[in-house]
This record gives C-alpha cells, structure tokens and sequence, in this order.
C-alpha cells in the first residue's frame, strides 16, 4: 500500500497542485477502465480545489462521460442550499464539466432514509476518494465521539454534528476504507492539532491501494 505525505507551501498552491494530480490520475485511470467512481468532499480547501480543476487548462483532457460524481458527505438541506456540497461543486466545478454522471445524496424525509436510498445507489467501492479534515479532526460527516461512528453499514444518518447543520449524511469507515484511493486534502493552522491526533475520525481513514496526505505548512506544522 502507497501512503505518501504531500506538503505544498499554502492553501492556493495546494489546491492547484492537487487538482493538477487529480487530472493526471483520472487521465490514467481512464486508460485502464471503462469508467471512474470519484468521491468528492465539501469544506473550504475540497472546494477550492474543485474550483481548480475547472480552471486547469488540461480539465478538458478528462472524458468526464465515464466519471461518476458521489459525495463523501452532505449536508441534510433541501436540494440547491448553498450550504449543500452538491450546489458548492456544481457552482465551481460541475457547471463547466459536460457529461458527467452526478449522483448527490438523495433528498428523502430523514437522514436515515437518505442513507439508505444513497447506500443502495453506490458503487462496490470507489477509485478515489477525496476528503477535508475539519479542526476537530472530523472527515466527511464522522464527527469525534458522534454515535454516528459506531453505525454499520456503508451510509449513515449523522445527527447533532457539532458543525452546522446539524443533520448530515455520511459514507462510514467500511465506505471510505473500501475506496482504493483515499486523498486528505488539508491547510491551514487550525488543522494542525487534528493532524497530530492518533485518535480523531481523519487517523482511522485509508486506501485499499493508496493513501495520499495533501496539506500545506501550516496545517503540517505540528
Ligand atoms: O462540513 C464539512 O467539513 C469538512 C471540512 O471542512 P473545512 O471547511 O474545515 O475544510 C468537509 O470535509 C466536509 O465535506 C464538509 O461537509
């Protein structure tokens, strides 16, 4: 298994590098495979590098008609919220793309519905997953100490998380950790706790084949 740690300079040199390997990834991917299932995440640093990879000039260098579109995590809020990770990426990064198969977590009366129609819907296991870490150290919608960590299954309801809002949806451990890729997308300062803490959400993730540590200085510092 691959696990490399990665560390660019600050935040917009990160999600332009990360972008750029992401292109480059999918590029090769496609000359192995019919088709890609890609994880995308939501928070400050996953969406500026979505944002990045449809600025990249090579973004067109992607066939984006064989990659699917999951979430990682979403956030419980009607369909077009601009607190949804769906409307994040679709603004700054699936607006531009033609063709691509988007699959958002399913509006539904509950998070434990939405889970349940989302864990029928998903792929055996995706090809890379992206994830942020939050301050405390959280990865998709698996909050520290959230009884949401201990559900079996693939998809969870996520109530009371500690960030807003409080009702999520979330791919579990057992989804993530089936992934063959697992990229960590992470900058900033009020990272840097998180990513020394053998015992936070962001400690327990991996690839089946790779894991990738993508952070800028600050978020490495400690
Ligand atoms: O709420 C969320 O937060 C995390 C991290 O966000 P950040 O703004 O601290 O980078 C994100 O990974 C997750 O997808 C999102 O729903």
């Amino acid at each position: 298994m691959t696990r490399l740690v990665i560390v660019h300079p600050d935040a917009q040199t990160l999600a332009h590098a990360t972008a750029a390997r992401l292109i480059t990834r999918l590029i090769d991917l496609q000359s192995q495979q019919e088709s890609i299932n890609l994880a995308l995440t939501g928070g400050t640093i996953g969406i500026a590098t979505l944002a990045a990879v449809a600025k990249n000039p090579a973004c067109h260098a992607v066939d984006w008609s064989s990659v699917h579109l999951w979430w990682g995590d979403e956030r419980f809020l009607p369909s077009g919220d601009p607190d949804r990770n769906e409307t994040q990426a679709r603004e700054v990064f699936i607006d531009a793309l033609a063709h691509v198969n988007v699959h958002p977590v399913p509006q539904a009366n509950s998070v434990h519905e939405a889970a349940e129609l989302y864990a029928e819907q998903l792929p055996e296991h995706m090809d890379i997953t992206l994830l942020g870490v939050g301050p405390d150290g959280h990865v998709a919608s698996l909050f520290p100490g959230n009884p949401a960590l201990r559900v079996a299954g693939r998809v969870v309801g996520v109530e009371n998380s500690p960030k807003p809002p409080p009702k999520r949806v979330s791919l579990t451990f057992e989804a993530i950790n089936d992934s063959r890729e697992v990229w960590l997308i992470v900058s900033g300062a009020q990272k840097a706790d998180a990513l020394r803490d053998p015992s936070v959400p962001a400690a327990q993730v991996h690839g089946t084949d790779t894991t990738l540590l993508l952070a800028d200085v600050a978020a490495v510092a400690k």
